[in-house]
């Protein structure tokens, strides 16, 4: 056999319907989708594999990206289409830490289905012979046989409530404070201005996890943020890292968190909206932790970019669970010796941001370290896709966990600034785990 990579992309008709791809995760089709990646009921989900590259330390990004390069180069590919995400694409997952034991990795699926603008369309990938339609036929039946028989998923339903043991992971909540207060007094010694610290929570489940349920639960109720599933790891963020079409970048740069569920006694009748923006950007502390992420991240897209553009005024991004002080960037991509950067080689300036880490980068990544005692795997690493142009959307993986037979482990963290107060961090957290929680069914 040749390890050529060959594929075949053929459109499969229009979907205009509102939950999309998210009907075709159900727990009953044949193998499970290992690959997802939605957002509005659109994107890409990737069945099988035909190549996975794995890889640990501070080269990952790089070495992933020579490795897609070199498969992706002498490639044999039948794609009329031409569009961002379709031919061959890598679904990837990366560690936050390039300490970190997690082996970050750029997944090849045997067969994408794809979603985009109501097309529909399929790629069969193979290391063989070239595949035919009707190969991509037959896969399409064999993995996912409800495109074709239009027999998708229902709505999620509201089964009722596991009682799950959810316990905390590496630190315990009052170690976890402990950690905020000592990182509020390195913010006032002045080595660092911001730092974010995370925590995980381990929830044992009476029986085994169902990935593709909590997916489409996530898919379904979180239709603002992009659901991800490579391998193990699931999860919907609201916060883009860096997207690549063509020319065109754009990340969503999120800071600044408010919990609606308790939002209902503190605003007295005001209007819910009215109230997110009073508290988010109407707070010199908010907009102050908001600037320096969107600062980080245009500094980091200079060299690639001689116009950049984010939104005067950030706004508030509602998600059923948190309300967020967002701006989304916007750039131009140069040209550089003839070639645009990859999505990728953009994911290796950018991460991490301010966002998921702090300022100055290198300090805050020490303390976090330091202070976390907590090996964040692939938690506010970069996940996404990219194709073989080099466009893609890599997102930073919040709001996610690891999936493992009947233990899920969940992660989340807050920005620090030199006011912050412990109790207040902790709360945050559980709002952040919210929307795994629910979508493993677990009343929190
Ligand atoms: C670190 C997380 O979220 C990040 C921290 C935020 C904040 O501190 O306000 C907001 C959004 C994300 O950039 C997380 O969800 O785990």
């Amino acid at each position: 056999m040749s390890s050529t990579l060959t594929s075949i992309t053929v459109p499969l008709g229009q979907d205009a319907s509102e939950d999309g791809l998210a009907a075709l995760l159900t727990r009953s089709d044949s193998p499970e989708v290992g690959l997802s990646w939605i957002r509005r009921g659109s994107g890409l989900l990737g069945f099988g594999e035909v190549a996975r590259f794995e890889a640990t330390g501070p080269d990952r990004f790089m070495l992933a990206e020579q490795w897609w390069r070199s498969l992706t180069l002498g490639s044999a590919v039948t794609d009329p289409l031409a569009l961002p995400g379709t031919g061959p694409v890598a679904f990837g997952s990366f560690a936050f830490s390039k300490t970190s034991a997690f082996a970050s990795r750029l997944v090849v699926p045997e067969l994408i289905i794809g979603l985009r603008d109501g097309l529909l369309w399929g790629t069969l990938l193979s290391l063989g012979e070239q595949p035919t339609e009707q190969e991509l036929h037959d896969a399409v039946q064999l993995f996912a046989p409800a495109l074709l028989s239009g027999a998708r998923a229902a709505a999620p339903e509201a089964t009722a409530a596991v009682v799950a043991d959810v316990k905390p992971g590496s630190l315990s909540e009052e170690a976890w404070m402990r950690a905020v207060a000592l990182g509020v007094e390195r913010i006032r010694s002045g080595e660092v201005e911001k730092i974010v610290l995370a925590r995980d929570v381990v929830a044992e489940l009476p029986a085994p996890v169902s990935a593709p349920e909590v997916l489409r639960r996530l898919a379904c109720r979180y239709r603002e943020c992009w659901t991800y599933r490579v391998d193990d790891f699931v999860g919907a963020t609201p916060e883009m890292l860096i997207q690549v079409m063509g020319r065109t970048a754009q990340a969503r740069v999120l800071a600044g968190t408010l919990d609606r569920r308790d939002a209902a006694e503190k605003r007295d009748g005001e209007d819910e909206l009215a109230f997110a923006e009073r508290v988010l950007a109407g707070s010199a502390k908010q907009r102050h932790e908001h600037q320096i992420a969107i600062d980080s991240l245009v500094t980091a897209l200079e060299p690639f970019s001689d116009a950049t553009d984010a939104h005067e005024e950030p706004f508030i991004l509602e998600l059923p669970n948190v309300w967020h002080l967002a701006s989304d960037v916007k750039a131009e991509l140069l040209d550089a010796e003839g070639h645009l950067p990859s999505s990728l080689a953009l994911v290796n300036a950018l991460h991490p941001t301010a966002a998921v880490c702090g300022t100055p980068t290198l300090p805050a990544g020490v303390i976090i370290r330091e202070l976390e005692a907590l090996d964040r795997g692939p938690y506010a690493g970069p996940v996404g896709w990219l194709d073989a142009a080099g466009n893609g959307e890599w997102g930073i993986a919040l709001r996610g966990g690891l999936l493992e037979e009947s233990r899920a482990r969940l992660f989340a963290g807050c920005g620090v600034v030199e006011g912050s107060v412990p109790e207040v961090e902790l709360a945050e957290t559980w709002a952040k785990f919210r929307p795994m929680l629910e979508a493993l069914n677990i009343t929190a």
